[in-house]
């Protein structure tokens, strides 16, 4: 349900950031007052000192003896795409609630601002010394190491069109591609936990350092957008401590060789294997980055992501012989080889899998490939069941999602020896614009001149 923000009467109310000024009762009502004060950016802050910093070009980062890993948040992509992947993730979806375009530029304007200082590893600045009021930065990321953190923002379907509304002029401007996914045969959606106007992706080694920048960012946008839904994810990551591995994953492409192992989902199997041929300069042009041929002149450079949360049955699979376990996947749970093959990186023979696969569903004539950077997540036991609630929140990055993810997804959702053992209760899909500069916001191009 959308809320309108009633701004101030005065001459001040053009000046003000929205964030600062004044709530009405109702506003005050639905958000926290620490929230309403929001960021306020542009202020001097000190630095916090982290060393050398790293910064090959693609929002990458390289492991150097003695450097502290920072992960450049300005570039042509967004960072936390092809990153190499990071132990931890938040997943925050949001409702936009003011019905106004220049609020929600604001808004970009404010989280583009406060993501190119936390990913560099610092606080957001102080807007007053008044000790009476609540700090800017809610602080518990002082002290701690950047940890990779990296921040990505997407935009859903609803940003463009809701309930039939063009709530911000926008509806003329969404990419053909950015539909909802269509309803599929095996799953069992919750409202609650399917799409969103607005997205954040933060991943970082260290968990609180991702948490604190999605709790900042949510901070800053107190009476303009709402949390829908969050989730937390994570990897094991091979001898990194929480380290800057994932080789096998959308890190394939970077990392030390000690480090350089596919992460194992809850399942037990490697889970990431055939991102290595998307992660190559050639791959990502033709699977992953929006190039000019494609859709909207504003989403070049950028990409498309589609968000699956699925549950997974453990207690079931634990109860699976270690045969059926890899006649389901198709692939060697120790050493992640294809069936007939040695090695995780052989090639994969479909004809010696079996035909309800999951490796020979989802990879069809090979000609469609995603760029998947999912993260295991366990949320506690089901009290209507007392089994446990973990699974995969499944993420995937491509060019186009009617043309890949789509029908990647119905061959899986059809026949998938996999559908015995895994349910899928959430669904998402958003637009992720390009890398930003300095003086611009992410997305900036999408509003032209709104
Ligand atoms: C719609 C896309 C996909 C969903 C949903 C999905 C769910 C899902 N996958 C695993 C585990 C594995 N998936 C693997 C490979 C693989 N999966 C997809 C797509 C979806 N998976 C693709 C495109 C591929 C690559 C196929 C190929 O080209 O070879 C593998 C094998 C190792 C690997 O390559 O990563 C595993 C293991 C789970 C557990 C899951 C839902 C819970
Ligand atoms: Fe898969």
């Amino acid at each position: 349900m959308a809320t309108t923000h009633t701004p101030p009467e005065g001459a001040d109310a053009g000046r003000t950031p929205w964030w600062n000024r004044p709530m009405t009762r109702r506003q005050m009502l639905r958000t926290s007052a620490a929230g309403a004060l929001g960021l306020a950016v542009g202020a001097a802050a000190a630095r916090i000192g982290w060393g050398a910093e790293t910064r090959p070009a693609g929002g990458g980062t390289k492991a150097e003896a003695g450097s502290v890993q920072v992960v450049p948040f300005y570039g042509e992509h967004q960072a936390g795409i092809t990153t190499p992947q990071q132990a931890h993730l938040v997943l925050a979806a949001y409702d936009v609630l003011t019905t106004r375009a220049g609020e929600l530029k604001d808004l970009l304007r404010a989280w583009t601002e406060a993501a190119a200082r936390m990913t560099q590893g610092q606080p957001l600045p102080a807007s007053s010394s008044l000790t009476a009021l609540p700090p800017a930065d809610t602080g518990e990321a002082l002290g701690l190491p950047p940890a990779r953190l990296t921040l990505t923002f997407g935009f859903g379907p609803g940003l463009f069109r809701r309930d039939g509304v063009d709530r911000f002029g926008l509806a003329s401007r969404r990419p053909n591609t950015l539909q909802d996914i269509p309803p599929m045969p095996r799953e069992a959606l919750d409202p609650a936990w399917c799409g969103g106007d607005l997205l954040i992706q933060a991943c970082a080694d260290d968990p609180q350092v991702a948490f604190h920048a999605v709790r900042n960012l949510t901070r800053a946008a107190a009476g303009a957008a709402a949390i829908r839904w969050m989730q937390r994810g994570f990897l094991g990551m091979p001898g990194a401590g929480g380290g800057d591995g994932g080789g096998g994953t959308a890190g394939a492409a970077a990392g030390s060789a000690d480090r350089n192992q596919t992460p194992r989902n809850l399942f037990g199997f490697k889970d990431g294997t055939a991102n290595r041929s998307v992660l190559t300069d050639a791959g990502l042009r033709q699977h992953v980055w929006v190039g000019p041929s494609d859709g909207p002149a504003w989403m070049r450079g950028g990409t498309y992501l589609a968000v699956r949360h699925i549950r997974m049955h453990l207690e079931v699979w634990d109860r699976t012989s270690l045969d059926d376990q890899e006649q389901t996947f198709g692939r060697r749970k120790d050493s992640g080889a294809p069936f007939g093959a040695s090695d995780e990186f052989d090639p994969v023979d479909p004809a010696r899998l079996p035909q309800d696969a999951h490796v020979r569903l989802a990879r069809g004539d090979g000609s469609i490939q995603l760029l998947r950077r999912g993260y295991s997540y366990v949320a506690g036991i089901d009290p209507k069941t007392g089994l446990l609630d973990a699974g995969l929140c499944f993420l995937s990055f491509q060019r186009d999602l009617q043309r890949q993810f789509v029908p990647v997804l119905r061959r899986l959702q059809e026949q998938d020896a996999l559908n015995e053992y895994t349910e899928h209760f959430g669904s998402a899909v958003f637009a992720i614009p390009p890398g930003t500069q300095p003086g611009s916001f992410v997305g900036e191009g999408l509003f032209g001149t709104l």
